[in-house]
């Protein structure tokens, strides 16, 4: 039995229906069960419903064999998994956003949930960054003055518009990938392709 890691909220809608239509038969109430462990016994997976951050913890560990979440997670956890396939769904971009003049080339604060990919952006710009870690809500940081600008999640645009802040650069596109643990890819080769294959086959 193949036991597999999912990402609770978001994008959890976009995989249950990506799983359905690649034929892994899963209940009804999945999407709103508060159940964290779900079986598919005629298909022989092992459902975890797991918190978007702890995915690639699960799968690192190998408590998952695989595990779906999003690239921007990966990244930022930085964790020893292996990249299997980009779903081609749960779509955003990580950008470095804040008050339309802000000179990006000059900031020295910038707050975000993402600490790896905010001091890589930075430095990459030969800037070493002061980084604020916040949970969420980062766009209220700029407002009140805790930092000169943010690195965060845009998909529609919404919460930065209604805040009065523009993406000012793109720093990652994200979508939701399937990774695998290392030693599962290997010795458990032949049950990994066949799921792989049915999920690359109804993108
Ligand atoms: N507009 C968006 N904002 C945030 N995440 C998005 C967006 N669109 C797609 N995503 C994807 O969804 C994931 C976040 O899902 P979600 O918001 O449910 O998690 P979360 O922020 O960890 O929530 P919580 O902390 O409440 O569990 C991101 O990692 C990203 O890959
Ligand atoms: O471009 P938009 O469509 O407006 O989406 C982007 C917003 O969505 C996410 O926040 P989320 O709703 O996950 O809440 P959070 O701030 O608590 O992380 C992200 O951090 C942005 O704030």
């Amino acid at each position: 039995m193949l036991t597999v890691a999912l990402a609770k909220g978001r994008n959890l809608f976009d995989t249950a229906n990506r799983l359905r239509i690649s034929g892994f038969a899963l209940p009804g109430d999945f999407e709103e069960t508060r159940r964290l462990v779900i079986e598919d016994e005629r298909m022989e997976i092992r459902y975890l419903l797991a918190k978007p951050v702890d995915v690639p913890t699960y799968v690192e560990h190998g408590a998952a064999d695989l595990g779906i979440v999003g690239k921007d997670i990966l990244h930022e956890k930085g964790a020893d998994v292996h990249e299997l396939l980009d779903l081609g769904f749960g779509f955003c971009r990580l950008v470095v956003a804040g008050p339309k003049e802000t000179d990006v080339s000059r900031v020295t604060r910038v707050a975000t949930k993402y600490p790896r990919y905010a001091t890589e952006y930075f430095r990459k710009l030969g800037r070493q960054i002061e980084v604020i870690s916040l949970q969420g809500s980062v766009e209220l940081a700029p407002l009140i003055g805790l930092a000169e600008c943010i690195v965060d999640l845009v998909e529609t645009g919404r919460t930065l518009q209604e805040n009065g802040l523009v993406a000012l650069a793109e720093v990652a596109q994200v979508s939701a990938r399937l990774v695998a643990n290392r030693r599962s890819y290997q010795l458990r080769a032949a049950e990994v392709d066949d799921f792989v294959m049915r999920l690359r086959q109804n993108r």
